[in-house]
């Protein structure tokens, strides 16, 4: 069977495309549906085997990013989220996805029934865009980010700064939930933590955008990278591939049980 994605967008969301194109090229078509189309119909959520949240200004990012859009989900989807999580489907949320993940509170713990964490405005105040290097924390239990290398991706944002009490820093810290941290943290984050998962490594939401490194060409570098660079899969897409081999393996067990 081939896993099916699903991409959720709305009024002001403008990464769908590359994210729908991203698991597509993973190996699991995506389609992009509409908030209110879902909320009509929650029980479509059940055809789908991964779940993506896009980047962009929904609502206009109005009150603070992702909070509308979080409020959605929390008033209209949320029982069927929490099952979509119970049955295992990993979830991807960046740059506004993961705001909206944050402040709806499924990230860092779904089953918190609380918001944790924020993204709040940069440290410097501006809005930021450029690639930066980032480092993948090795022992995490995320399961977008198993295998990879430290990398460069890019990053467009004004409210990146992770921020939390420390008792839930140390907690994700402690639990394996911090998967990803800058190496020169542009956006003064605390602990440099650029992306966080749940404590099954299921659902992971990060600041920098994966989606769009799908190409070598990509890489603002890309012609001092070296030959190997032009060849190998760019390591935007390994985040992509990574969650289709746990859905591809998860389906053989379960056909092999
Ligand atoms: N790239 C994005 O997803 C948009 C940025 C985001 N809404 C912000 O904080 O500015």
């Amino acid at each position: 069977m081939t896993p099916q994605t699903l991409i959720l967008r709305t009024a002001g969301t403008n990464c769908d495309g590359e994210l729908a194109n991203a698991f597509e090229l993973a190996g699991a078509p995506a389609t992009v549906v509409h908030l209110n189309d879902l909320i009509d119909h929650p029980s479509r959520l059940e055809e789908f085997d991964l779940i993506g949240f896009a980047g962009g200004f929904s609502y206009g990012d109005d009150i603070a990013a992702g909070r509308i859009f979080a409020n959605r989900l929390k008033h209209r989807l949320y029982e069927p989220l929490l099952a979509a999580i119970d049955r295992g489907v990993p979830m991807f949320g960046t740059c506004n996805g993961f705001q909206i993940l944050a402040k709806l509170g499924l990230l860092p713990d779904p089953h918190a029934g609380v918001q944790e964490v924020t993204l709040a405005d940069n440290a410097s105040g501006r809005y930021i865009d450029r690639w930066t290097p980032m480092q993948v924390v090795a022992d995490s239990k995320c399961i977008w980010t198993k295998g990879l290398e430290d990398h460069d991706l890019p990053m467009a944002h004004a409210e990146g700064r992770f921020t939390a009490p420390d008792e839930v820093l140390d907690r994700i810290e402690a639990n394996g939930q911090v998967a990803l941290r800058y190496k020169d943290n542009p956006n003064g984050s605390a602990r440099d933590i650029a992306g966080i998962c749940d404590p099954t490594g299921l659902v992971f939401g990060l600041m920098p955008h994966p989606e769009r490194f799908q190409h070598p060409t990509n890489h603002p570098q890309w012609t001092r990278m070296g030959e190997d660079f032009l060849t190998q899969t760019p390591i935007g897409l390994q985040y992509f591939h990574n969650a289709v081999v746990y859905v591809k393996d998860k389906q053989a067990a379960a056909v092999g049980g």
